[in-house]
């Protein structure tokens, strides 16, 4: 295998020619609008914001020689480092069909101040205190998941919009009970899941208004009842759990996405009448139309099942790994009545750094998003029966016939997003912030709230 990195120069044009995109918690999306260029039509760039941890990044020579570069900083180096996690370490456990790493240039730095400045305005007021990381000289240029433009499609779909769906599923597994988990919180943790218990920390805390009726669990479970009712609840009550974007333009997202704040109806309403302005449906059964079409697309993939199965290298729950992330720092270990650790006593240095390794593995997958665009080219009505349509995953199919008939096709490509390293230095924030969440779960849940089993 060639493990050589190249680092790639490419003239990015005027800042004016990318547009923002969206964002995270750690990077922004920009995509490029500026004239026609092959290197860059139907691609975007990802850069890191600043990180307020970070204290000093000054450029240093290269000791890695996996790379190709003259020059990079502390900053490079954490972005090349996490190329190579996603590219040698995810992309094999997960498919490389869904993984688009991107390629990894090289940046000058006044172009990340400008392009900073040039869409700032855009980006939503609650993440704008956190502007990009200017003393970074490196950029992902990746395909735009949001579009089709490297895939030929029939002529017969070239006026029909693209729609683009992200969901950002989160944990999709239940832990097992464990001799050592907080007797106080061990029955609801194993019987609720984290996605539901941590709204009500949300709820607590303003970040969001009503308690959603997502359960990942439902998403992940492979029944397709369940699978379709995640998703009409996604719709209804979307926080930062599913965007929508129609030819490449974010057109609705939650408030914690940074949407506008909404109640259900007008959700529904909202996203009605969004799909119809765009002509790709008609009538009253938009939202359980869409979300037919979604679940049968991942139905018909694996990438559902593929996240699940990294989730859940997470096998001593994080109150189990933060009690060997303590033994590996030779912190001293209270010990509490009733509480038994024996399980994780047996494990010897090298399991103990597996087991925190693939913790931090799967802790990446609680937390990517699934991208999943697609092009019909009927309008889809009340009367319109999906069971009917061919679902053909294009990046599979890439030679597409112009002659066939057309009509009951519908192409799509799924790629998966924020494929990020989680920090070690994180073990002890996610265990204070699990326990925080089972506490406030505990104290407001209702009586004859509903399990996630
Ligand atoms: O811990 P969680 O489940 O709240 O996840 C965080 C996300 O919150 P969410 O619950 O999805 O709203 C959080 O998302 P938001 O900023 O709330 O949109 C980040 O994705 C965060 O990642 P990082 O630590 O900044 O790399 C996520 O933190 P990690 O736990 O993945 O590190
Ligand atoms: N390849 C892509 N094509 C199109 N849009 C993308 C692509 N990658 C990311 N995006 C958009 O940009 C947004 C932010 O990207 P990303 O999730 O990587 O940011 P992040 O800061 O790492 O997120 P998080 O808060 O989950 O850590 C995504 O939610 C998605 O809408």
């Amino acid at each position: 295998m060639n493990n050589k990195i190249v680092l790639s120069n490419f003239d990015l044009g005027a800042p004016e020619y990318w547009s923002y995109k969206g964002e995270g918690a750690c990077n922004v999306v920009v995509s490029y609008t500026g004239p026609h260029n092959p290197n860059f039509n139907g691609k975007v760039l990802r850069f890191k914001k600043y990180d307020k941890k970070k204290i000093f990044s000054p450029p240093i020579a290269s000791s890695n020689s996996d790379i190709i570069s003259e020059e990079t900083t502390v900053s490079d180096q954490k972005e090349i480092e996490l190329y190579k996690y996603v590219v040698d370490v995810v992309s094999p456990l997960i498919g490389s069909e869904y993984v688009y790493p991107g390629e990894m240039i090289r940046v000058d730095k006044s172009f990340i101040q400008k392009l900073d400045q040039h869409i700032f305005n855009d980006r939503p007021v609650f993440r704008s205190t956190l502007r990009l990381d200017y003393s970074q000289s490196i950029g992902f240029l990746i395909s735009d998941l949001t579009m089709f433009n490297e895939i030929s499609l029939p002529s017969s779909f070239s006026h029909s919009s693209v729609l683009c769906i992200e969901i950002k599923p989160k944990w999709g597994f239940l832990p097992k009970s464990h001799p050592y988990l907080n007797k106080e919180y061990s029955c609801l943790k194993t019987c609720y899941c984290r996605y539901c218990m941590h709204q009500y920390t949300k709820l607590s805390q303003n970040q969001i208004s009503t308690i959603s009726n997502y359960c990942p669990i439902d998403l992940f479970s492979n029944d397709v009842n369940r699978q379709m009712y995640s998703i009409v609840e996604l719709l209804c009550n979307p926080q930062n759990n599913i965007k929508i974007y129609c030819d490449g333009e974010l057109e609705f997202t939650g408030s914690q996405g940074g949407g506008v704040e909404r109640d259900r109806e007008s959700s529904i309403s909202t996203i009605s009448n969004l799909l119809k302005s765009f002509k790709l449906f008609k009538g009253d059964q938009v939202i359980n139309q869409l979300s037919q079409m979604i679940t049968t697309i991942l139905r018909k993939e694996t990438v559902l099942s593929k996240i699940k199965n990294v989730q859940m290298l997470d096998r001593l729950d994080i109150e189990g790994i933060y009690y060997l992330y303590k033994k590996q720092n030779g912190e001293n270990q209270a010990s509490i009545d009733g509480v038994d650790y024996s399980e994780l006593d047996k494990l010897d240095k090298q399991e103990i750094e597996k087991e925190i390794s693939d913790f931090l593995l799967s802790s990446t997958l609680k937390d990517c998003s699934i991208m999943i665009s697609m092009i019909f080219n009927h309008t889809i009505d009340d009367n319109t029966n999906l069971d009917d349509y061919q679902f053909i995953n294009s990046t599979k199919n890439p030679h597409v016939q112009s002659t066939d008939n057309n009509n009951n096709k519908l192409y799509y490509k799924i790629g998966i997003v924020d494929l990020d390293t989680k920090k070690y230095s994180s073990i002890p924030h996610y265990f204070e912030h699990d326990q925080n969440i089972l506490k406030e779960f505990k104290s407001n849940k209702s009586q004859d709230l509903k399990t996630c089993l």
